[in-house]
């Protein structure tokens, strides 16, 4: 069985009060980390404080983005290496919004991957599909080929420890989901390109979450599919309220 893995993405909301007021509210309802991961990726700036709210709590901190150079002149970047010396857990790389609004490449995803790899972050992998690819058929093929460049070149065990979060692009933000069914047929398909990469095992190990529209009262469902690990959350992720309903959802 895999343990389901509940991820709120924050994108750029949230003053920095209102960031260390929710963690406050929910750091000690997080249900054990033993049933579920309970993650919350935040802005860069409020990361080290709400790692510290959160320290020895069930809720695991991350981050949205960084960039895969330990070091270097890339102003307005964060480092892997500063990502890890405050002791962030998880980052997510390759949103369909950095991709589409920052210019992020299959390579720099893969290259991102690796460099969370080393320094221990789980790194949260986003693929999914526009609305025209999906009404042109090219879901699962456009879904394998980006899953297929972020895992190129790693070990088995490496994979193990990764998350993928299928998120169809038309569904974020909108308040179209994608039907439970046609999510599990998605990350299935992610399966089975991880399985043909790494072998049956590790794909069997592997968590893919679904992203997209997903609330309080949809989430169910969606966790009940086979293929179906977890989720990864904008807006229902904003409010403690939601947030914990959701985690309360995948126990
Ligand atoms: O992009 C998403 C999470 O990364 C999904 O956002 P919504 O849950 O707001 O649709």
């Amino acid at each position: 069985m895999r343990k389901p893995i509940i991820a709120g993405n924050w994108k750029m909301y949230k003053t920095f009060d209102e960031a260390t007021e929710f963690v406050e509210a929910v750091r000690d309802k997080i249900p054990s980390e033993e049933i579920v991961d309970a993650v919350i990726c935040a802005p860069a700036l409020y990361l080290p404080t709400l790692v510290d709210i959160a320290f020895e709590t069930d809720l695991a901190i991350g981050a949205q983005n960084m960039h895969f150079e330990n070091e270097g002149a890339f102003t307005g970047e964060i480092s892997p290496a500063q990502l890890s010396a405050v002791n962030v857990d998880y980052v997510i790389i390759g949103h369909s919004e950095r991709r589409e609004y920052f210019n992020e490449t299959d390579e720099a995803v893969n290259k991102k991957v690796r460099a969370a790899m080393n320094h221990g972050i789980v790194p949260i992998i986003c693929c999914g599909e526009t609305l025209e690819e999906r009404e042109a058929n090219q879901t699962e093929q456009k879904v394998e080929k980006q899953v297929k460049a972020a895992l190129d070149g790693f070990t088995v065990e490496e994979v193990e420890h990764m998350v993928i979060a299928y998120e169809p692009i038309w569904a974020i933000g909108t308040g179209k989901t994608a039907t439970a069914d046609d999510a599990n047929t998605v990350c299935g398909a992610i399966r089975n390109v991880v399985e043909e990469l790494y072998g049956r095992d590790t794909s069997e190990k592997i968590r893919i979450q679904y992203g997209g529209s997903v609330k309080p009262e949809n989430i169910k469902e969606l966790l009940s599919k086979e293929h179906i690990d977890g989720a990864l959350v904008g807006g229902a992720s904003l409010q403690v309220d939601s947030y914990l309903k959701l985690l309360e959802a995948a126990m």
